[in-house]
């Protein structure tokens, strides 16, 4: 028995711990089911009573390894019941995740390792990393609970309490200096934005949450957390089942699973294969929510899923890892003809952003470009032992630099509409100037998919020989045939000012994806270096 009751004497039930929040739902009923899960060619339930009692388990063997409140812990899995269990033990005693894909390279998660030096890596019964350091204890996770194979280096233990300020995970990114940067979300963090996403109302307990992003990636902690908090049932959707569009479908309606959150990507094979399926699950009243975020949803693809699917909402979710997100926001179905931008709607309760213009100047009305500044509670602690890129966009709050508050710069832009709600406009450092000119990729990106067969553009800036940057449009096509370039050029040329037109079109199968499921545009850009 412990200050607080039964749990290791870590986490405080009467202050904001992730596991706290995300379990308290668990108090009421404990034999509702918290994760169905694929088991062999079938499901499996775990209720959170369950969930609770292997959480405690890995608690109480985490604890007698004497790590220290703020060490990092690798956590190498795929979502599922055992996973939540060890995150969820991890926040008990105040161990902070660093969630790694089973599918990274060995170098990718040693750079990791250097960077966060962790305790421990912990990877599942079935996991196969063996390129793991001598200096860094090694575990498997189970229902179980751990089986450790290398203890980790004794510690000395300078924290017992866990406050809310301590890290609950650490996601490394790719940054764009290749160097992986290390987002440092604290317990209040990600709980703050769970708050302020339930206001949403979105679902409540009797719903079952389809996550299909992998776990490195915060789309999947917000599902689990999102989901968990509610009281409701999380279904991971694993890798072998997703890339089938069949097999996907089959398991969201055997789950009866009724929101499936989801990058724009995943739904492209589902639509291009199984569209008639796709329809029936929407027809079958079951599926009742379709959640995106990561990047703005091709329009066209989005109204072709909504023409699918007419009984379904859509919801656009955005923001960056930085602070979770930052915005959820109900889109129109069917979407309004002429309507060619989602809207990111407002902040979410318990946060709001403000537009700067380039020239530091309050954008407080529509029509203007500005820069998403977000004033919110979900902000991170910053990057990992990376104060300059911290400083880069941990700001003073441009409404009151004198009061010592501070707001997440996004990199973002965007318009305001008649009632304050923003549209995306791209990355700030995607916003090229061709011959002088401020180019909106966007815009040409638009332009370029209202050619006739193609289904699906993105717009690049490629550096010349000789310097001068030149605009690259790639696309695909219904029947993957290249189109005339000439005529695509000729009908970006009725649309578009000259210094947006494409010089170069490449036709692809289908766009390279991150691991995170966006859009490659490195790997785009490096086909036409070749
Ligand atoms: N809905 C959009 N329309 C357009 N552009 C989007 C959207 N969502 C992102 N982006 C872009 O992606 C950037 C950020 O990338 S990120 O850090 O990897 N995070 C993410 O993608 C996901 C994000 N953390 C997240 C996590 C959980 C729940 C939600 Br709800 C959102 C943003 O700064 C935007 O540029």
């Amino acid at each position: 028995m412990s200050a607080n009751g039964v749990r290791p004497a870590r986490a405080h039930a009467s202050v904001d711990n992730l596991r706290t929040y995300l379990l308290a739902a668990a108090r009421q009923a404990p034999d509702r089911p918290a994760v169905i899960q694929a088991a062999g060619s079938g499901l499996e339930t775990v209720t959170y009573g369950e969930l609770e009692r292997r959480t405690d388990r890995i608690a109480e063997q985490l604890d007698a390894l004497g790590l220290d409140v703020g060490d990092r812990v690798i956590l190498e899995a795929d979502t599922d019941a055992d996973t939540v269990a060890t995150f969820l033990a991890c926040a008990t005693v105040g161990l902070a995740f660093v969630p790694a894909s089973p599918e990274a390279p060995d170098e990718r998660l040693l750079t990791i390792i250097e960077s966060a030096e962790p305790a421990l890596h912990l990877q599942s019964l079935q996991g196969k990393r063996d390129c793991v350091p001598d200096s860094v204890g090694t575990a498997r996770f189970g229902p179980d609970g751990l089986v450790v194979e290398r203890a980790p280096e004794p510690r000395v233990r300078r924290r017992r309490a866990v406050t809310p300020i301590d890290t609950a995970y650490i996601t490394f990114t790719s940054g764009t200096t290749g160097r992986p940067k290390g987002c440092v979300m604290p317990h209040r963090g990600i709980i703050a934005f769970l708050r302020g996403a339930a206001a949403e109302e979105l679902i409540t307990h009797e719903d079952r949450v389809a996550s299909t992003a992998p776990f490195q990636f915060d789309f999947s902690l917000f599902d689990i957390g999102f989901t968990l908090s509610h009281g409701a049932t999380l279904v991971p959707v694993p890798r072998a089942r997703l890339n089938w569009p069949r097999r996907f479908l089959g398991h969201l309606n055997d789950a009866g699973v009724t929101q499936v959150d989801a990058v724009p990507s995943v739904w492209r094979p589902v639509v291009q294969h199984e569209s008639e399926m796709l329809s029936d699950l929407g027809d079958s009243g079951t599926l009742r929510r379709i959640v995106f975020s990561g990047e703005a949803f091709p329009m066209d693809e989005l109204r072709t899923m909504q023409k699918l699917l007419p009984k379904v909402a859509f919801t656009n979710g955005y923001g960056a890892t930085e602070t979770m997100a930052a915005s959820i926001t109900p889109v129109p179905n069917p979407l309004p003809e002429g309507v060619e931008r989602l809207s990111i709607g407002h902040a979410v309760a318990g946060a709001e952003w403000t537009l700067v213009g380039p020239d530091g100047a309050i954008v407080d009305g529509p029509g203007v470009l500005g820069e998403i500044y977000l004033r919110t509670p979900s902000l991170f602690s910053g990057y990992w032992n990376d104060p300059e890129a911290t400083r880069a966009c941990v700001v003073p709050d441009p409404l009151d630099t004198a009061s010592g508050r501070v707001v997440f710069k996004t990199g973002d832009l965007a318009s305001m509409g008649e009632d304050g709600e923003l549209y995306f406009h791209g990355r700030a450092d995607s916003q090229v100037q061709i011959r002088g000119n401020r180019v909106e990729l966007g815009e040409i990106e638009l332009r370029v998919n209202q050619f006739d067969g193609v289904t699906g553009a993105v717009a690049l800036v490629l550096p010349r020989a000789d310097g001068d940057p030149q605009l690259h449009a790639f696309v695909t096509t219904a029947d993957g045939a290249e189109p005339d370039t000439k005529e695509l050029v000729a009908f970006c040329r009725a649309a578009l000012p000259a210094y947006m037109i494409p010089q170069g079109v490449h036709t692809v199968g289908e766009f390279p994806l991150t691991p995170n499921g966006k859009v490659d545009r490195a790997k785009l850009s490096a086909l036409v270096a070749s």
